[in-house]
């Protein structure tokens, strides 16, 4: 006010022959420069609002301002709260708002709900802001109830141990668990957050194919991830182009395997509906046993769609999808899985005599007893129409969809030439995945070897090194003498669940653990010590004996088990626990669950995964916590279904096929396939993923009438597949009927089996993406940070699986970098955490089973955009999409979930 009292002096001095006008210095006086360049950056709303509470205090200094008086702002629908005393609507979600706040109990943690990322057969993904660190996570909250509680324990435990005990650099490619906790009686499952899935990243591409260098990037990173399944014995069960996400924290963008919960262990294999139907197997489609190499036809499947943009087999049925399979690979599966799997007669007739194979039809020049029915047969013998869905693809053989698929316009012609060449190495790479017969695909040791993986010259047919000597898989488990006595089950884990009352096995009342010695480091998938509640015993399956013991991890009160099948159950020992690998074709060991024997072992299943095995022994835990008299681990059946896509009615379900593993699984060990190191992995620079430069990238149309290959999708035949396509094989009701009591004893088993004994208690045209540079060296921070979060952890002799000592580095130098719009708040902290196991907490001497979980760092912020609808990139850095002027796609899938089909969780 001086200022302008001086001014106003000024202006009086100089007389009243002088027209009066505005002193500028008055004014800018008053405004300092500083206050004023700030006022001017900012928009009127945001000056407004910004400080609108100061402002009305201003006008009013009574007010007070009280943030619980706010409207929320609901993520969640419906949010209507009904169940679970008003927090739950009626599909059992937690009703999430903005701003919410999750608090683990054990680590401490808090989490600030901000977005909502997704949601899927069991819960909700929520983006988390982590106060602590300044990060960002991704909080799955599952649904409150029991079913999924189970199962989401049995993807905790599968997470965990592939995180720590297979995986601790975070070099494979699978999603990073950080922690887990209860709220409102809803399971958190907190992972480190990733961006779009390639589902999305085909979508936003027009689901035009990608490039074959980036094609060949993501195939070479599944690759690593599906090796780490294989050495652990896991098999995915529901691979497909959702379940990757892109992680562009890292730079060069990698993917990341996510959603471990349909997982089962490849000796524990009952339930015979699994995988998303595009991308099913044909011996999950026809009801024979299956292992890991159900992940690799799956993974041929996602290659395919990554190329084309469109799925290989979009089946509008499962008769359906198997015609398909038969006419893109002209084979049909082997006659020995047709002669043993359940369903062969829903889609085949005999034509020779089954015991003289051959003698029928001939498919891809060898004879056959079997032939496929066609639909006019079929609906003959099921009483209804198959559904047939459209056509995607002009061509009628994989060869000529692979090499007729359009090339990029104005390629030059050395160009042409180049890509012919690794088409031709593409389509025998799919060859070896989409391979009928189980015992002849390939494993990823195998694939990661093939030129299309390797970059190197493809000269001829590929003819992939012998996978690793024949080892039960049962001994990729490793059993640690824990040095307190007893031993641990070296993949262990414990997901304690914090807030729930919990004791450890070893201390309660239901268990009584017998220290085991065992003779060698490897052995029962079993538990940490054994369990004898005098209710059952262990039985032989094969040769082997097979005893089963389930906890619920939520409170021992009551392990049940039950034995109804008449068979002897021994084995108090980890080693009765332990299962044989079923050998088809009488191999020998084991028997055929037909003949009689005992189910196998259940554990570690899929909410997919519906129909438990033929068996009479069953088994229940009991006390499931919270969620009282209704959990299925207290009845002993017609309770909750375990499985996907209630909200799809997709169910799908049949009976179980009742073994457990095959041949393939036989194949592996462990310590086996790190000697039979993929040293070749990434070996070979080849064509050039290694090294995807902005250029590989740009945008690229394609030249329809470059040489020989053309549009593969003319308008009229192109479209996308219908997300109404659902199977219609099955309903909700049969779901319905399932028994309860199957799933939650199998995640309790299989929680069970994962958890005893922690180690130690101590694209071309491809779409134009703008990207901001976000993030600083996250690549050298995660590793930084992965190597020290686990070096404290294995104090047990977890098995050495140094991923890098089979696959090496990965892509180095690689240049793929696929940028994020910055027009999403940024995500930030992504960092890879240490994550324990069974360290026991002075504080808390009875959680020694519990995950305390670190989150990422602070100051580990990377922008990043989640919907692939609002990112935009720059620099027209394209991801490889074909483009031309009729590729047209009509009916895009309105979700991923639109193309799944198989149950739910009820
Ligand atoms: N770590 C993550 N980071 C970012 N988003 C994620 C993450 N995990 C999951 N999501 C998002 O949440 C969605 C649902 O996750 P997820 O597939 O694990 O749940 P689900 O209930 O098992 O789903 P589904 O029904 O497909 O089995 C994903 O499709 C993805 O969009």
């Amino acid at each position: 006010m001086d200022d302008i009292g001086g001014g106003a002096r000024e202006m009086g001095s100089r007389g009243a022959s002088t027209p009066w006008q505005p002193i500028q210095l008055v004014f800018k006086r008053y405004f300092p420069q500083t206050l004023r360049a700030a006022v001017k950056k900012k928009a009127v709303v945001e000056r407004l609002t910004r400080g609108l509470v100061e402002t009305y205090k201003t006008c009013n200094p009574q007010f007070k301002y009280r943030g619980e008086l706010n409207p929320k702002r609901y993520l969640t629908t419906p949010s209507v709260g009904v169940l679970n005393d008003g927090f739950d609507n009626v599909h059992s979600d937690l009703i999430l708002a903005v701003n919410d706040d999750f608090c683990s109990s054990d680590s401490r943690h808090r989490y600030i709900v901000k977005d909502l990322l997704g949601h899927g057969t069991f819960g909700q993904v929520a983006k988390c802001w982590v106060p602590e660190t300044n990060s960002f996570v991704a909080v799955k909250v599952i649904k409150n109830k029991p079913a999924y509680y189970q199962q989401a324990l049995v993807e905790v435990s599968i997470l965990t141990t592939l995180n720590k005990k297979y995986d601790p650099e975070d070099k494979h490619h699978i999603v990073r668990i950080y922690d887990y906790f209860l709220h409102q009686r809803h399971l958190c499952i907190c992972f480190e957050l990733l961006d779009m899935n390639l589902y999305e990243l085909i979508k936003i591409n027009q689901f035009r194919g990608l490039s074959l260098s980036i094609v060949q990037l993501f195939s070479k990173q599944i690759l690593l991830g599906l090796a780490l399944l294989k050495d652990a014995g896991i098999i995915h069960c529901d691979l497909k182009p959702e379940n990757i996400l892109l992680c562009t924290s890292v730079k060069p963008t990698e993917i990341k395997i996510i959603d471990f919960g349909s997982a089962c262990m490849e000796v524990k294999t009952i339930y015979s509906y699994i995988q998303s139907r595009y991308y099913r197997s044909p011996e999950v489609l026809l009801g024979y046993r299956y292992t890991t190499a159900i992940d690799m036809w799956s993974f041929g499947c996602i290659v395919a769609e990554l190329f084309l943009g469109l799925p290989l087999f979009p089946g509008a049925s499962e008769f359906d999808i198997l015609k398909r399979m038969i006419e893109i690979l002209g084979k049909q599966p082997p006659d020995y899985v047709l002669k043993e799997a359940e369903h062969t007669n829903k889609f085949f007739k005999c034509v020779g005599s089954v015991h003289n194979l051959g003698n029928g039809g001939t498919y891809g020049g060898l004879k056959s007893a079997y032939m496929a029915l066609t639909e006019e047969e079929f609906e003959a013998r099921e009483k209804k129409k198959p559904e047939i869905g459209k056509e995607y693809f002009r061509h009628k053989n994989l060869e000529e969809i692979v090499k007729g698929y359009p090339y990029k316009i104005n390629l030059p012609e050395d160009d042409v030439a180049k890509e012919t060449q690794i088409r031709l190495a593409l389509i025998d790479f799919l060859r070896g995945l989409v391979e009928f017969d189980p015992t002849k695909r390939w494993s990823p040791f195998q694939a990661a070897k093939h030129p299309f993986i390797t970059g190197e010259p493809f000269t001829c047919p590929y003819n992939p090194p012998p996978e690793t000597p024949h080892v039960h898989v049962a001994q990729n488990i490793k059993v640690d003498h824990h040095p307190g006595g007893g031993h641990w089950f070296a993949a262990g884990l414990s997901p304690h669940v914090s807030g729930i009352t919990r004791m450890p096995m070893q201390n309660s009342p239901h268990f009584q653990m017998f220290p085991y010695s065992h003779a060698n480091s490897y052995g029962s998938i079993g538990s940490y010590g054994s369990y004898n509640d005098g209710t059952f015993q262990g039985n032989s399956y094969g040769e082997n004996g097979n005893m089963f013991a389930y906890y619920s991890p939520v409170n021992h009160t009551g392990l049940y088990m039950q034995n109804q099948g008449g068979v002897p159950m021994l084995g108090t020992s980890p080693d009765a626990r332990r299962r044989v690998m079923q050998y088809p074709h009488g191999h020998g060991l084991g028997t055929s669950p037909s003949a009689g024997n005992f189910a196998p072992l259940p554990l570690g299943t899929s909410p997919s995964q519906f129909t438990p095995p033929n068996t009479n022994n069953q088994f229940f835990a009991g006390s499931p916590g919270h969620h009282g008299p209704t959990s299925p681990v207290r009845n002993s059946c017609h309770g909750s279904p375990l499985g996907k896509m209630a909200a799809f009615s997709q169910f799908n379900r049949r009976k179980g096929v009742g073994y457990s593993g095959g041949s393939q699984s036989q194949d592996f060990s462990l310590s086996q396939a790190q000697g039979h190191a993929i040293d070749n992995f990434n070996q070979s620079e080849g064509y050039s993923t290694h090294n995807i430069s902005s250029s590989s990238l740009r945008s690229n149309t394609y030249n329809p009438s470059s040489t020989g290959p053309h549009l593969e999708n003319p308008d009229n035949t192109l479209s996308v597949p219908d997300p109404g396509d659902w199977d219609p094989n099955y309903s909700d009701e049969l779901l319905l009927q399932e028994d309860s009591a199957d799933e939650s004893v199998i995640a309790n088993a299989f929680s069970r089996s994962m958890q005893l004994g922690s180690a130690d208690a101590s694209s071309s045209r491809r779409f134009n993406s703008n990207a901001p540079a976000s993030s600083s060296n996250l690549a050298t921070q995660r590793r930084y940070g992965v190597n020290q979060a686990f070096s404290q952890v294995e104090n047990g002799s977890p098995p050495s699986n140094d991923p890098r000592a089979r696959f090496g580095q990965l892509m180095p130098g690689s240049q793929f970098t696929p940028h994020v719009s910055q027009n999403s708040p940024s995500r930030l902290g992504q960092q890879p955490q240490r994550v324990y196991h069974g360290r026991p907490n002075a504080g808390r001497p009875m959680d020694r089973n519990h995950i305390n979980a670190q989150l990422p760092p602070s100051n580990s912020n990377y922008g990043g955009q989640r919907s692939p609808r609002s990112s935009s990139y720059t620099n027209g850095v394209p991801w490889g999409g074909r483009r031309t002027n009729n590729h047209h796609v009509p009916n895009v899938p309105s979700t991923s979930h639109g193309r799944m089909d198989y149950g739910s969780i009820a």
